[in-house]
C-alpha cells in the first residue's frame, strides 16, 4: 500500500488529523533542505510536501516564489532532488510528495519522471498546472501503490469536484481560498459546507491548504478535514531562523502539539 494511504489509514484510526508540511527543495541548499525534512518530522509532521522549483510558478505566492529563486539560484535541478529524495530514503519512511509544475515534468521527460519517482521513493505528486486531458495519459502510466495522483480542488470547483477527484488517490487537496499561496487565513467564507461537498463527493481523505499559519487556523479547520497544510509559513520561519534546525523543529511542535 502507498505510504501516503496507509499515514492515514493509521492517524484516522487514533482519531488523528494529519499535519503535512511544505519546503521548497533547494532553498537555501539541497543540504539544508535535507536537515530540514528530518526537522519537520522530528517536530511531528505526517507528510512533506517538497516543491519543485520552476522558473514561472503561476501559484506560488510572493513567500514561496523568493524560496524557488534562492534555491534556482543555489542551482537545484530535478536530479539532484531526485537524489535528494534517495538520501532522505535511507533515514526515513515518512511519506513524501512533489509539488511540481507540468513543465518540470515535460522537460524531464514524462515517463522518465514517473518512474524515477516510484523506483526512489516518492509517494505523491500535486500538479497544479496539470490539464484534465493530460491528466488521464499521466494516471495511465503511475503505478498507484506507489505514487498518487493528489488532486486539487478549490472553491470555485462545485459541480466539477467529482470529475476533478475521480481517478485520482492518496487524498484531496482542497485549496482553503481563492488565490495564491501564503494569504493571511482569510479562508473562503463558506468553508465549512464547500468541505463538507467535497468529503461527500469522495472517498479519499481530505486535507486543506493555502493561508493555516497558526495554531488557531488549525484548531479552525481541523475537525472538517482529515489533514492541514502549512506551507508559506513553515519556509518564513526557515528564513526568518536562518535556517536553524532546532528553531524550525520546536516552530513544527508549536503547530502539531
Ligand atoms: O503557503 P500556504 O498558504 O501555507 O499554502 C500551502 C502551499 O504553499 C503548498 O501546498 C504549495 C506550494 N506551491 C503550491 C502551488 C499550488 C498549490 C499548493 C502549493
Amino acid at each position: 500500500m502507498n505510504r501516503i494511504t496507509k499515514k492515514f489509514q493509521e492517524l484516522q484510526s487514533k482519531n488523528k488529523k494529519a499535519f503535512i508540511g511544505y519546503l521548497t527543495a533547494g532553498d537555501p541548499n539541497i543540504e539544508k533542505t535535507e536537515e530540514f525534512v528530518y526537522a519537520l518530522e522530528k517536530g511531528g509532521t505526517d507528510i512533506i510536501e517538497l516543491g519543485i522549483p520552476f522558473s514561472d510558478p503561476l501559484a506560488d505566492g510572493p513567500v514561496i516564489q523568493d524560496a524557488g529563486l534562492r534555491a534556482l539560484n543555489a542551482g537545484v535541478t530535478v536530479d539532484k532532488i531526485m537524489d535528494l529524495v534517495k538520501d532522505i530514503r535511507k533515514n526515513t519512511e515518512i511519506p513524501l510528495l512533489f509539488l511540481v509544475y507540468y513543465n518540470t515534468i515535460l522537460i524531464y521527460g514524462k515517463e522518465k519522471f514517473i518512474r524515477t519517482c516510484e523506483e526512489i521513493g516518492v509517494d505523491g505528486l500535486i500538479i497544479p498546472d496539470l490539464p484534465l486531458e493530460e491528466r488521464d495519459e499521466l494516471e495511465k502510466i503511475m503505478d498507484y501503490d506507489k505514487l498518487c495522483l493528489i488532486p486539487l480542488v478549490a472553491p470555485t470547483s462545485k459541480d466539477r469536484i467529482r470529475k476533478i477527484i475521480d481517478g485520482c488517490n492518496g487524498f484531496v487537496y482542497c485549496v482553503s481560498s481563492l488565490g495564491v499561496t501564503g494569504g493571511k487565513s482569510n479562508f473562503y467564507s463558506d468553508i465549512q459546507s464547500y468541505l463538507q461537498d467535497v468529503k461527500e463527493n469522495s472517498s479519499l481523505p481530505i486535507a486543506v491548504g493555502f493561508g493555516i499559519s497558526c495554531r488557531d487556523d488549525i484548531k479552525r479547520l481541523e475537525d472538517h478535514v482529515d489533514g492541514v497544510i502549512v506551507g508559506s509559513a513553515i519556509v518564513r520561519e526557515i528564513k526568518r531562523s536562518k535556517g536553524d534546525v532546532i528553531v524550525l523543529k520546536e516552530y513544527i511542535e508549536s503547530l502539531t502539539k
